[in-house]
């Protein structure tokens, strides 16, 4: 990974706005959004990222989950639909369920057990768009190579931690010896994610304050965003946000850059109710409405 700053981007000052939503739609028109993740420890993370889908716009959001966590997962949303995943791989039911969906969310609470990367292996060969989270980054980290079969098109969201454990894919290492560390400067941040975009042919967004998305040739840094968003699962309601912005016809980029701005400012809205401290995921998935009327 080269230390020099990249001379050919363009610099994006802006998210784009929302896709026309026409007052005559109809749930198909706005998007099937296919989440996979959950794990026996966590199920707030799928359940997060799919209301997060859902209050961004989409039409239809399904979860693949373990079965045993369908009725929980359902009780705290009932708008979401499920795909029960058993103990076999399930591979042939989720490729049809990620086949019929507009675009796919994997990763958020997906452990990286044998039947995780199982199954992320059977999607990485779907023909969609889809935002890779969490574990799903953390498999292909624990590969030690991008998958170069894959055939999604994808958003990678790392935080500075997932971004540290890809580092080895983009040839990046620690001068001295140590683990690769992510830079925490504005400008090291940007290399890192320029360097990734280019490397795995993807738009990569690296979390965290003035989020940093990136393509290969376009880069934002997005602007809004507080501590109330450092609280475990906002991450996962960030890919809901971005996964739901593709399925209502958004380009990557565009949905990641307009997805972190989403984020962000309902992070803020959030935190000026309860206080930065006090905000949970959940507060940030119920002040996007507000967001959005104001866009
Ligand atoms: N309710 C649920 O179901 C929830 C489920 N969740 C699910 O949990 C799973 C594991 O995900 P995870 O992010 O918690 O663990 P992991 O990848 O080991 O990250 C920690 C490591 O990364 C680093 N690090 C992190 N952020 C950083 C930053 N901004 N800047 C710098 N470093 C940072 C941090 O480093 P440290 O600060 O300790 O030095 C540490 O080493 C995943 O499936 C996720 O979806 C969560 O979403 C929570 C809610
Ligand atoms: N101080 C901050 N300012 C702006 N954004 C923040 C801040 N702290 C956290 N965030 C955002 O919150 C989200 C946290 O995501 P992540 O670390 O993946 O959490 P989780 O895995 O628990 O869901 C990211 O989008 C990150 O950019």
């Amino acid at each position: 990974m080269s230390d020099e700053m990249p001379t050919d981007l363009e610099v994006v000052p802006n998210p784009p706005p929302l896709p026309d939503r026409p007052d005559d739609g109809h749930k198909g028109l706005f998007g099937r959004v296919l989440v996979v993740g959950g794990s026996d420890a966590m199920l707030g993370a799928p359940v997060l990222a799919g209301t997060a889908a859902l209050r961004t716009g989409s039409g239809l959001v399904q979860l693949a989950l373990p079965r045993a966590m369908v009725p929980f997962a359902l009780s705290i949303t009932p708008e979401l639909t499920s795909l029960p995943l058993g103990e076999n791989p399930n591979r042939t039911m989720l490729a049809e369920a990620a086949n019929k969906a507009d675009v796919l969310v994997v990763g958020p609470g997906m452990g990286t057990a044998r039947l995780a990367r199982l199954r992320l292996w059977r999607l990485l060969t779907v023909d969609k768009p889809a935002v890779l989270d969490a574990d799903a980054l953390n498999l292909i980290a624990a590969s030690g190579e991008w998958p170069a079969t894959t055939s999604l098109r994808a958003v990678l969201t790392p935080h500075p931690g997932e971004m540290a454990r890809l580092m080895p894919l983009i040839g990046g290492s620690d001068p001295a010896g140590g683990p690769p560390r992510v830079p925490t400067d504005d400008a090291g941040r940007l290399r890192v994610a320029v360097a990734a975009a280019r490397a795995f042919k993807q738009v990569v967004l690296l979390k965290g304050k003035r989020t940093v998305i990136a393509d290969g040739r376009r880069v934002y840094v997005n602007t809004t965003g507080d501590s109330s968003l450092s609280k475990g699962g906002t991450g996962d309601v960030l890919a809901g946000i971005i996964g739901s912005l593709i399925g209502q016809g958004m380009e990557r980029f565009e949905a990641a850059s307009l997805g972190a701005w989403i984020h962000g400012r309902a992070g803020e809205i959030a935190g000026k109710k309860l206080g930065p401290r006090s905000v949970l995921a959940r507060d940030v998935v119920e002040a996007i409405g507000e967001v959005l009327r104001a866009m």
